[in-house]
């Protein structure tokens, strides 16, 4: 089936970014919503990102996971290329998570365990570094957690301050830019976490050389408020190890007591 632009209605802007802006769009037979992302052709030549479009599109379009965000298809024109993704109805939670500063424990735990399933496929796969930033996750109109992997490109509307080339992410290996594997993803998995309790990363800091400092010496602390369970801290403690084959596996990630006590099995948050 090639798609061509007149079998979408073109809805509202969802977001925008270095390489185009992502809309709200319906097909026009099916009456399926879906965000349409526009490319320019001229902007990916310029930076030469068109071997990685065509990866991730690869990548994307082949994985098939409720917390991850679907790639249906995509097509080009003259000028532009367009990608077809699935639309979350919830928007982006790093807005959610600056709207409530910090989440519950459940709420957290619920979406820890929806990531970790998610990146248990993606390693199944042999796809790593899924990229899951706040700002790369998504909110469906369940209210589940999905992993849009901005990965290489876009920010979308009104970036965050740590937005533009965050390291707050990063694991030491990458950081030190060793080569990594699929356990970055667990240390970027305890990062976030953290951010999800406390509503900051755990290394943030003013310069970029304290944030490297404090990640390399893996420079943990646990701050008086908001008040968080013993349990988590050991979790996180777990996940944020320097030796990356000392980091909690997924798996077990999955069978620890914070997780089993707080998690909803559906990796719905229901509040
Ligand atoms: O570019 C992206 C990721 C991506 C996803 C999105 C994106 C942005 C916003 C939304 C939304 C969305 N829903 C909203 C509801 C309320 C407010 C804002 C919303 N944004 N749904 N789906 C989206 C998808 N932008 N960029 N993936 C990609 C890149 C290259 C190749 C490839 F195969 C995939």
């Amino acid at each position: 089936k090639r798609w061509t632009l007149s079998d979408f209605d073109i809805g509202k802007p969802l977001g925008r970014g270095k390489f185009g802006h992502v809309y709200l769009a319906r097909e026009k037979r099916s009456n399926h919503i879906v965000a349409l992302k526009v490319l320019f052709k001229s902007q990916l030549q310029q930076s030469q990102v068109e071997h990685q479009l065509r990866r991730e599109v690869e990548i994307q379009s082949h994985l098939r996971h409720p917390n991850i965000l679907r790639l249906y298809g995509y097509f080009y024109d003259q000028k532009r290329v367009y990608l077809i993704l699935e639309y979350a109805a919830r928007g982006e939670l790093y807005k959610e998570l600056q709207k409530c500063k910090y989440f519950s424990e459940r709420r957290a735990a619920t979406y820890v365990a929806s990531l970790a399933r998610a990146l248990i496929y993606c390693h199944g796969k042999h796809v790593i570094h899924r990229d899951i930033k706040p700002e790369n996750l998504l909110i469906g109109a369940q209210g589940e957690l999905k992993i849009a992997d901005f990965g290489w490109s876009v920010h979308t509307f009104n970036r965050r301050r740590t937005m533009c080339g965050t390291l707050d992410y990063l694991p030491p290996e990458m950081v030190e830019s060793v080569e990594h594997d699929a356990s970055v993803d667990i240390w970027s998995l305890g990062v976030l976490c953290y951010e999800f309790l406390y509503g900051v990363p755990p290394f943030e800091a003013r310069e970029h050389s304290d944030t490297y400092r404090r990640i390399v010496q893996v420079d943990l602390k646990f701050p008086p408020k908001p008040i968080v369970s013993s349990s988590a801290k050991d979790l996180i403690s777990q996940m944020l190890v320097k030796a990356s084959t000392q980091r909690l596996a997924l798996h077990k990630l999955l069978e620890h007591p914070w997780i089993v006590q707080n998690a909803d099995p559906s990796g719905i948050y229901r509040g």
